[in-house]
């Protein structure tokens, strides 16, 4: 479909873009302002997430939108806009395919299940690499689920990005409202009144510690396994998991993820090799299906300048613009610089003090380091692998419990509050998912 749209107008002024049915109106905004978009007429939705007629909704510095009508609706938009068209050539016939598939199963698994043979809805694992949009289509597929009353776990193995916590963290939550189409999921309150699952990894590259990787991705996927078992109505709704583009570069890292949360549909991103190996692999199965899905073409992929300037500008922040900077590039950049990843995260004012919608109030709460126990998963000395004790190697110390003791060599450091209630049980333990306290401030 051809763009369509008004003349160029002043940042301050709306412009009007007409879509047809099944078309998506793509937005990008500038790095250094923010945007705004309405639906003035028809309706039209963000990844899923319905949009109010004539509600105004803000777009972050940096973000991209793609407002998707199935159809037609009038849409307009203002701000500091670096590109936006309307584009007819969208996959999101395919993702609700996909969505209408998934809600035959969850309807056999609610009509079918008895007490003594209980059926579990989908389980389904979304891979592929950098910038494909998984995220987006994990989105769109839960925010459809929601549609029919489904309340669904969300759970995420993008250790550099995750969606409710602090970057090196592994999480699942219960969606039961749409997701905020300004603020994502963590703008987006569970109904259920249940705290997200957190497990803290500290990294956020897979395979900087495998081994504590996949133990983290284990526990959660253990622990969701669980709820699931205990509660009917989240089990037939099934399980959408995203993971990081590492597990398209790492076959180690997909086979054990695959194996600890035995998907019963893995959607295939962008990514031909990736598929074709595991179709292969599960061919004639009728337990998992392996499933391509095209690349929406509105996920570009980032210059590496346009991740640069971002943090750039978190990394100077007074609390203003950059409070509303996405992670997303923040992240990006994080690994291409090699800048520790503690420092941008600490640095970042909207973990700690929320967005303009959704403040939160970080407060110091004063406590003694006596009644502290500061515990690293990982032993950080490099050891010669030939200098370790018999039957131990490298791999054993990356999750192997060192204490920390308490002083300059925290400095700067973000600290996960264990839910553990022995020290010994820190590895195997969940924790908290409102993280507010900024170390740094008390020393
Ligand atoms: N159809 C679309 N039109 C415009 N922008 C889109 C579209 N789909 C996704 N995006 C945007 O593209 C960016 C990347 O998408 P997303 O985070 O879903 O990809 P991803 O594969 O999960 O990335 P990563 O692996 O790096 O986490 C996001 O900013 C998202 O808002």
């Amino acid at each position: 479909m051809a763009t369509t749209g008004t003349a160029a107008a002043p940042d301050t002024e709306w412009s009007e873009f007409k879509l047809d049915p099944e078309s998506e109106f793509r937005v990008e905004v500038d790095l250094s302002s923010t945007a705004a978009f309405e639906v003035v007429r028809g309706s039209a939705e963000v990844f899923g997430s319905e949009v109010a007629t004539r509600a105004e909704v803000q777009l972050r510095a940096g973000s991209k939108a793609a407002v998707f009508s199935w159809t037609g609706a009038v849409v307009r938009v203002k701000g500091s806009r670096a590109a936006e068209y309307c584009a007819g050539d969208t996959p999101m016939p395919s993702y609700l395919n996909v969505h209408v598939a998934l809600e035959n199963v969850r309807r056999d698994a609610a009509a079918f299940s008895t007490s003594s043979n209980p059926l579990s809805g989908p389980s389904v694992m979304i891979v592929g690499p950098s910038d494909v949009g998984k995220s987006s289509i994990a989105k769109i597929l839960a925010n459809y689920a929601i549609k029919h009353h489904h309340p669904i776990t969300f759970a995420s193995l993008d250790c550099a990005d995750p969606p409710l916590a602090l970057p090196g963290s592994l999480t699942a939550t219960i969606i039961s409202r749409p997701i905020d189409i300004e603020e994502g999921l963590s703008g987006t309150p569970s109904s259920t009144g249940i705290q997200p699952l957190v497990y803290y990894y500290g990294y956020i590259d897979p395979n900087e510690k495998l081994k504590l990787y996949q133990k983290q991705v284990s526990l959660l996927a253990a622990t969701v396994q669980s709820k699931l078992a205990s509660d009917p109505a989240l089990r037939t709704a099934g399980v959408l998991i995203d993971t990081p583009s590492q597990f398209t570069e790492n076959p180690a890292l997909l086979s054990h993820a695959i194996e600890v949360w035995k998907p019963s549909v893995i959607l295939v991103v962008g990514h031909e090799r990736v598929y074709s190996d595991l179709a292969r692999q599960f061919q004639g199965s009728r337990d998992v299906s392996v499933l391509k899905l095209a690349k929406s073409g509105g996920v570009r992929i980032y210059e590496y300048k346009e991740r640069v300037r971002v943090t750039v500008t978190i990394e100077s922040s007074d609390g203003t613009d950059a409070a509303k900077t996405d992670m997303t590039y923040t992240r990006s950049c994080i690994s291409r610089q090699g800048v520790p990843t503690r420092t941008s995260i600490s640095q970042n004012p909207r973990i700690f003090y929320g967005t303009t919608k959704f403040p939160l109030s970080p407060f110091s709460n004063i406590v003694s380091f006596n009644e502290l126990a500061v515990r690293r998963v990982g032993d950080a000395t490099t050891i010669l692998a030939s200098a370790l004790p018999i039957g131990q190697d490298r791999k054993t110390q990356e999750t192997k419990i060192v204490k920390v003791e308490v002083g300059d060599i925290l400095l700067n450091s973000v600290l996960a509050v264990s839910h553990a209630d022995r020290l010994d049980a820190i590895a195997p333990a969940s924790v908290s998912a409102q993280l507010s306290q900024q170390i740094k401030k008390r020393l």
